[in-house]
């Protein structure tokens, strides 16, 4: 995507996107509802044009592919296919328009475990099949470039778990694998690296490791009935050079810059009574939350958004930098 922009009348649903999607990796797509993810992926399978900008498939855009079907699959929408078409004869038609051998279908039905359902009415499917069948039509011209938005929705445990080993093994190949999601928790099992989106724009684009280090803090939660007493013994240091932040938590605080047991040796040292301590891991789930929440449009107020559905980020992004600057 380059400088991708898409405008409908006053809505920006995408804003000067820029960022590469590569070859042997499974890219996570992540933003909430309303970021601008399916437009992108519209605009790069050439059902929609953009404002301004380009969305290049291998340097081309999508109408200059000569077969577009084997260079790139797609599954944008698991119920764009009319419920009174058998399975089999929908995945004929595709491969006949695009010039695949018939073969192809029966391999693909396999791929998806919908064989045995190949010849029923689409009418009649689950959603999860839908998403099967959707993930077949994507597969059957053998393309390079795969792009799936949102493919988990409707997808039962072992759907889900059997989508993340096609996705791993798509990408082995050497394929490019583009997946979309609102799901953090999704993500994190499932891609190498995470392009994040927020209001059309683009809020980060790194592996996932690199993303979590820099965007979340791993922290220490006490439990205590002294927390004045521990906080201020904190706030002196724990014992070691590194700065201690200390915040007030969940009956007790919360403490950034120090181990549990450097947080229990001042609680002793304090005279601070400790009920509980444990050390909370930076979390992706933490980490999305901070920077979709650092995107202005989705700081609050949206009631779309996870920040405003009750999982509103403890620890936004100004209110960490303003905890270094201290
Ligand atoms: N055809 C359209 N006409 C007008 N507005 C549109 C159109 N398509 C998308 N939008 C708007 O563009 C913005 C981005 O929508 P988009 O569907 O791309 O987001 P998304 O990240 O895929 O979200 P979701 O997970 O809800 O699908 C939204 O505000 C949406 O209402």
């Amino acid at each position: 995507m380059r400088e991708l922009t898409k405008r409908y009348g006053g809505t920006t649903a995408v804003d000067g996107l820029t960022f590469d999607v590569r070859p042997g990796a499974v890219t996570g797509f992540l933003g909430p509802n309303g970021a601008g993810k399916s437009t992108t992926m519209r605009l790069l399978l050439g059902l929609d044009r953009p404002t301004s900008g380009e969305a290049l498939v291998g340097g081309r855009r999508y109408a200059d592919l000569p077969w577009p079907n084997r260079e790139i699959g797609a599954l944008i929408d698991a119920s764009a296919v009319h419920p009174g078409r058998r399975a089999r004869a929908h995945l004929l038609a595709l491969a006949r328009g695009s010039g695949i051998p018939r073969g192809r279908v029966a391999e693909v039905l396999d791929a998806v475990g919908l064989s045995d359902v190949a010849d029923r009415r689409v009418g009649g499917f689950s959603l999860g099949m839908r998403q099967r069948l959707g993930i077949a039509a994507a597969l059957l011209g053998d393309p390079g470039v795969l792009v799936f938005d949102e493919p988990v929705n409707g997808l039962d445990l072992d759907g889900v778990r059997w989508v993340r080993g096609l996705f791993r093994g798509l990408a082995d190949e050497g394929r490019t694998v583009f997946v979309s999601s609102h799901l953090m928790s999704e993500m994190q099992l499932v891609a190498d690296r995470l392009v994040v989106v927020g209001g059309g724009r683009l809020v980060a684009d790194a592996p996932v490791p690199e993303l979590i280090s820099a965007w979340s803090r791993t922290h220490v939660v006490v439990r205590t009935p002294d927390p004045d007493l521990l906080a201020e013994r904190l706030r002196r240091g724990a014992g070691t050079d590194r700065p201690v932040t200390v915040e007030p938590g969940d009956g007790g605080l919360l403490v950034y810059g120090a181990t549990p047991e450097e947080v229990g040796d001042a609680a002793h040292a304090a005279g601070a009574r400790v009920h509980a301590l444990h050390r909370e891991e930076a979390s992706l789930e933490q980490a999305y939350l901070e920077l979709t929440g650092a995107d202005v449009r989705y700081a609050a107020g949206s009631p779309r958004t996870p920040a405003a559905s009750g999982r509103r980020p403890r620890f936004g992004r100004r209110r960490t930098e303003r905890k270094e600057h201290r």
